[in-house]
């Protein structure tokens, strides 16, 4: 497809309001693969034809064959990563990828091995990550940066939509070279990244109603399109759940849906600019056979110093606010989404 004034939209699927994804492929003739656009990594993997029948998450997943691809280049090294909920390991292939309809001859993962724990639950087959080269493992140039240094793009920007509605259809859309003004309303704030090489930005605060109560003396937001939830710091999203009355078991915080309405609103201060999630962008809604489930989208994680402490805004707040991730300024834009 030609990129229309150098922007190209992908539509993402939105599976449950936890997984949104989109379709690439990988080889000639091609062979799809629908993969999570995560600005929280900078590899792309997928399962191999040749993992173990023995991966469970392996085999229920599309898997790139490289005897059908006349495109395939053999390469071989080691890859793994270790993700904080599960690990993925296997050797490195280079074939052609196609995203939103521009081609790259890309350096890509073949997983052998995906650990059942997460990925047995992932409707996504693979990851693209959309970070920067210095987050990449072994070195390998992303795709966006392949995509960039071929001067196709309007501007050296990629933007995001989730929607909020999993009726709503697309589930969201991944522009490259520029924003989609169908998915947000007003204009964009920006905000410098707190260091080149990383989707992250300085906090100045988080409040719940009008109490500042965490982050005040400043701490560093992940914004990360790859995350299903916000986590913060074990101990102040633990006082936070106190706060709105929300008890742990063992799939996450939960309350009780009849108090839903009367939560207060989550704010995160950034940049000079007050980003609220009401009840309704926080709690997940469930109607399952023991009746309504409302779960709170906060997760408390502890990342070790250096790079902790840190909160992590995923899918729950860019569903929320519409996201412009910008290369050319190391800058990331929001805008309220419609
Ligand atoms: C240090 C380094 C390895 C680079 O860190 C990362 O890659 N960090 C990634 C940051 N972004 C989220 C990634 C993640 O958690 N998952 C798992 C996941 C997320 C949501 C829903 C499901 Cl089902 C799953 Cl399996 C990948 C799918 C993106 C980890």
């Amino acid at each position: 497809a030609d990129t229309n004034n150098g922007t190209v939209p992908t539509p993402l699927t939105n599976y449950l309001d936890t997984q949104y994804f989109g379709e690439i492929s990988i080889g000639s003739p091609a062979q799809m693969f629908n993969v999570v656009f995560d600005t929280g990594s900078a590899n792309l993997w997928v399962p191999s034809q040749s993992c173990s029948p023995f991966s469970t998450a392996c085999f229920t997943h599309n898997r790139y064959d490289a005897s059908k691809s006349r495109t395939y280049i053999e390469n071989g090294t080691g890859f793994s990563i270790q993700y904080a909920s599960g690990n993925v390991r296997g050797f490195l292939s280079e074939d052609v990828v196609v995203v939103g309809g521009i081609p790259v001859v890309q350096v890509f993962a073949e997983a052998t091995a995906l650990s059942a724990m997460p990925f047995i639950f992932a409707k996504f087959d693979g990851v693209l990550g959309m970070g920067y080269p210095n987050m990449a493992i072994d070195g390998i140039t992303p795709v966006f940066d392949r995509i960039m240094s071929q001067h196709v793009l309007k501007e050296e920007v990629f933007s995001i939509y989730y929607s909020r509605d999993p009726k709503r259809s697309p589930g969201g859309e991944l522009v490259l070279g520029g924003t989609d003004p169908n998915y947000y309303t007003g204009s964009f704030n920006y905000m410098n990244t707190r260091q080149t090489g990383k989707w992250e930005l300085t906090m100045k605060g988080v409040s719940v109603g009008r109490e500042m109560m965490f982050c005040a003396e400043g701490c560093t937001a992940v914004i990360d399109t790859g995350s299903s939830y916000i986590t913060g710091p074990a101990s102040s999203v633990s006082v936070l759940m106190k706060t709105i009355g929300a008890q742990l078991d063992e799939s996450g915080y939960k309350v009780n849906c009849d108090t839903v309405k009367t939560l207060p609103s989550v704010t995160f201060h950034l940049g000079g600019q007050e980003y609220s999630l009401t009840q309704e962008d926080y709690i997940l809604w469930q109607s399952q056979i023991e009746g309504e489930v409302c779960t709170v989208t906060f997760r408390g994680l502890d990342v070790p110093p250096p790079t902790g402490p840190i909160w992590i805004l995923g899918a729950n707040f860019i569903a929320r606010y519409y996201t412009e991730f910008d290369r050319r300024n190391n800058r990331i834009g929001f805008a309220t989404a419609v």
